[in-house]
């Protein structure tokens, strides 16, 4: 079975080398690139991916390249109108001196698209340009795993979506939260024809030195869980199986498809998980539709130097949330101070402004769990109940790790494991690109409004990341006394 990866930045590359490392040569890994410009010299099967991890470098090879088409890739973010100029544009650039460049040359590619594409113009009003534009590959994708910056995901899943089927598996690997219900809304919202979900939550430190050389900076873990299915399959069946004793409930491999079909397992990595199942299913079983979410499952399983953890779909929420609210504090915080991860929490207003941060994120999870809960609102005893309860009351409803305290103390955790770092947001702002707020401290600001939940703090980091990104940083040049 084939195995894709988009995104090479310094968790995608993480991932593709630990990809590659574990899968028997049997089994291709492509990774998608996005634009081989980028690259002093084309990649291809000899080009090695290096992870540099306590000071000693390594290195794998033996990979494929998928390219997308740089022209297509980045005009497949522009809306045209019905005379073919630009009514919009989504230009996801990497950095401001791709911008300027892209730019500079956008005309004269507009131009020529104009040219070579006037039925797209002519038979609708609105049109993008987007969908399988790869120039030379049309490789069926089975198993992908999305590595890309959070609002890169669905640009990049709109092109890559005619290679993909309902029998596909997609692992969602970003920062941020509110990515999966964006794709399901904006190109899956038939169930039927939805492929499966992953979604992932890795902690393990890791930055770029160079385009495809990898620091592992400092050990997390890495904790996914699958979207359930909207066809009915219970991914979780035995954890609940009653002929399994308590301490033997755990999640099974055969809850998703029986083993053996189609992807061929001795060439797999062996799992550490034992198969129960009796024998394989046939060609037309309905479980070649699950077989990829099987092994991708499998395969993520056996990562083990990137410590991985299957949660059951509610956990996996608890992890997600966690996480969010430690992005929420440490990313924004330090993009706007400018320094590393590791000296925010010497300063007193830090801490001030991460238990804001923490306490407003946990009310806004009491609220959404209260809503969600089975607590009976429409009983006008309960009601009346929780209409005038502090939201405090609704601890005991909400799992330990989101209450604010432990929020608190694993923004803190972060920091310090992760103190050398420069957070991914202020590594963003500094080349000038896009950051991920909108899927953090913009999710959360969201969810407040959704449940009624004041977010003051949180709303303010995220309209002074967006004010600092916007504002040129010139201010202080007009005023030279001011230096001195
Ligand atoms: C948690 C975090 C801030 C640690 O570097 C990381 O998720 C990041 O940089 O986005």
């Amino acid at each position: 079975m084939r195995f894709h990866v988009v995104g090479l930045g310094s968790v995608g590359s993480l991932f593709a080398f630990h990809l590659r490392r574990t899968l028997s040569e049997d089994h291709p890994i492509s990774i998608i690139i996005r634009n081989r410009k980028r690259f002093l010299q084309p990649p291809n099967a000899s080009t090695p991916l290096f992870v540099e991890k306590s000071s000693e470098v390594s290195n794998v090879r033996g990979f494929e390249w998928d390219e997308m088409d740089a022209l297509e890739n980045r005009i497949s973010n522009l809306v045209f109108d019905e005379s073919g100029g630009v009514r919009n544009m989504f230009a996801r650039v990497d950095d401001g001196f791709e911008h300027r460049r892209f730019n500079r040359y956008r005309e004269e590619q507009m131009q020529k698209n104009r040219n070579s594409t006037t039925s797209l113009s002519s038979t609708s009003r609105s049109s993008t340009l987007s969908g399988g534009r790869f120039r030379d590959n049309s490789t069926k994708i089975e198993s992908l795993f999305v590595a890309t910056k959070a609002f890169q995901v669905i640009p990049v899943l709109q092109q890559l979506r005619p290679r993909m089927s309902s029998s596909t598996t997609i692992v969602l690997l970003q920062n941020g939260m509110g990515i999966y219900e964006k794709v399901i809304n904006e190109l899956f919202r038939n169930p039927d024809e939805r492929p499966h979900f992953v979604l992932a939550s890795n902690t393990h430190g890791a930055w770029l030195r160079k385009p495809l050389h990898t620091v592992h900076a400092g050990d997390g873990d890495l904790r996914f869980g699958i979207v359930p299915d909207p066809q009915g399959r219970d991914f979780e069946a035995s954890t609940r199986s009653a002929e399994a004793g308590v301490r033997t409930r755990a999640l099974s491999l055969d809850d998703i498809a029986p083993p053996a079909f189609p992807t061929r397992p001795s060439a797999l990595p062996t799992s550490t998980l034992q198969s129960n199942a009796s024998s394989p299913p046939s060609l037309t079983s309905p479980d070649t539709r699950y077989a990829s979410l099987r092994a991708t499952i499998r395969l993520l399983l056996s990562l083990s130097e990137l410590n991985p953890v299957w949660e059951t779909a509610e956990n996996m929420q608890t992890r997600l949330r966690q996480k969010l609210v430690v992005n929420s504090v440490i990313n924004p915080l330090t993009a706007l101070m400018g320094c590393r991860n590791g000296d925010l929490f010497l300063w007193p207003s830090a801490h001030r402004i991460a238990k804001a941060v923490c306490n407003e994120a946990s009310d806004v999870f009491k609220a959404q769990t209260l809503r969600h809960s089975n607590v009976n609102l429409s009983d006008s005893t309960t009601r009346h109940r929780y209409a005038n309860i502090e939201l405090d009351e609704v601890n005991i409803l909400l799992p330990r790790e989101l209450r604010s305290r432990e929020l608190h103390l694993r923004c803190r955790k972060v920091s310090k494991q992760t103190a050398d770092n420069f957070s991914s947001m202020l590594v963003d702002m500094r080349k000038g690109g896009q950051t991920e707020i909108d899927f953090m401290n913009g999710y959360l600001h969201r969810a407040g409004l959704e449940y009624g939940v004041r977010t003051p703090t949180i709303d303010a980091l995220l309209w002074m990341v967006k004010l600092k990104k916007s504002m040129p940083n010139v201010a202080i040049d007009y005023y030279p006394h001011l230096k001195n």
